[in-house]
C-alpha cells in the first residue's frame, strides 16, 4: 500500500499522545563544515553527507496518553536530541513526528529560561508562553517561589543563579504548566537529595493525573519508579520498545557496568 494511503488511515493522535514515524536528524560533525551552494538544491536525502551523521534514524513509535516512557541508552545515544523532537524545538531531517497537546519541557539546564531576565520575570515569560493567564501566574507565583526554595533571588537574573538553582526554579515553573506532556531530561541529577524527592513527589502527582512523561535518566532507581514503558537508544537507532524492566536488562547485558 502506498505510504499516503497509510497516512490517511493512520487513527487520530488523542490529546496527550504522539507519533513520531520514521524519523532521523542529521548534525554536522563539525561546525566548519559549512553546506555547499549544491547542498541547498539537493533536497532531503537519507545518506550523510560528509563530516554529517544521523543522531538519530528511523526511529517510529506511539505513546498514548498518560504512559510513562524512560528513554535509555549510553552517552550521546540520541536521547536529548529525541526530547527536542517531541518538544518541537528541533525538527527531523526525515518522517514526521506528531504530538496533540502542549508539552512542558524540563530539557537542558536552562529549561527555556532567558539568562539576563530576572526570575520574575522568567517565570511570567515562560508560564505566559504556556498559556497561564496572568492573572493566575499572579496567583500561583508565591507558590512557585517556595517550592523553588529561592525567595532571596526573585530579582536576580537567572544567569547568576547556582545550576541547582536553575534546576530548581525551572521544575517549579515547568510542572505548574497545565501541558499534558511532560518532558523530563536527566536535569534533576543536579537537585540536592531533598529536592529531588520533592521533585519526584510531585511527578507522582502529575502522573496521577494523567500526564504523559518521558523521562531521560541513567538511574535504574528512577526509571523504574516512574516508567512502565523504555526505549532503549543506541547509535541512534531505536533498539528496543518494551516494558522499562526489560529494556533495562537489556541495556545491562549489552553495557555491563
Ligand atoms: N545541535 C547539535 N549539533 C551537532 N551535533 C549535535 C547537536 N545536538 C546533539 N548533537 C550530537 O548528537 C548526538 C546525540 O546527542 P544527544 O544529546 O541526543 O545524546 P544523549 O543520548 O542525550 O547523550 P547524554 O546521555 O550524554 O545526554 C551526539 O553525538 C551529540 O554530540
Amino acid at each position: 500500500m502506498a505510504h499516503d494511503q497509510l497516512e490517511q488511515r493512520a487513527a487520530p493522535v488523542a490529546v496527550g499522545g504522539m507519533r513520531v514515524q520514521d524519523v532521523g536528524i542529521r548534525f554536522k560533525r563539525n561546525r566548519q563544515s559549512r553546506r555547499n551552494f549544491k547542498d541547498l538544491f539537493a533536497g532531503k536525502d537519507r545518506r550523510a553527507r560528509p563530516g554529517e551523521f544521523w543522531a538519530l534514524h528511523d526511529v517510529s513509535f506511539e505513546v498514548k496518553p498518560g504512559e510513562s516512557i524512560g528513554v535509555v541508552g549510553r552517552n550521546g545515544q540520541g536521547k536529548s536530541t529525541l526530547l527536542k523532537l517531541v518538544a518541537q524545538v528541533m525538527f527531523p531531517d526525515t518522517g514526521r513526528v506528531e504530538v496533540n497537546g502542549g508539552v512542558a519541557p524540563l530539557i537542558e539546564i536552562t529549561g527555556g529560561f532567558v539568562n539576563d531576565l530576572t526570575v520574575r520575570d522568567n517565570v511570567y515569560l515562560t508560564a505566559g508562553l504556556h498559556g497561564m493567564p496572568r492573572r493566575e501566574i499572579d496567583e500561583t507565583f508565591d507558590e512557585i517561589i517556595e517550592f523553588a526554595g529561592i525567595g532571596d533571588f526573585i530579582d536576580t537574573p537567572y544567569k547568576h543563579l547556582s545550576s541547582g538553582m536553575k534546576v530548581r526554579i525551572a521544575f517549579a515553573v515547568i510542572s505548574r504548566l497545565e501541558e499534558p506532556i511532560l518532558l523530563v531530561d536527566e536535569v534533576l541529577a543536579v537537585g540536592d537529595k531533598a529536592f529531588r524527592e520533592k521533585c519526584f513527589t510531585r511527578i507522582d502527582e502529575l502522573l496521577a493525573g494523567g500526564r504523559t512523561l518521558f523521562l531521560v535518566s541513567h538511574s535504574e532507581r528512577d526509571l523504574l519508579r516512574f516508567c512502565t514503558r523504555g526505549l532503549y537508544l543506541d547509535k541512534g537507532a531505536l533498539v528496543l520498545d518494551a516494558p522499562i524492566q526489560d529494556v533495562i536488562d537489556r541495556y545491562n547485558a549489552d553495557y555491563p557496568s
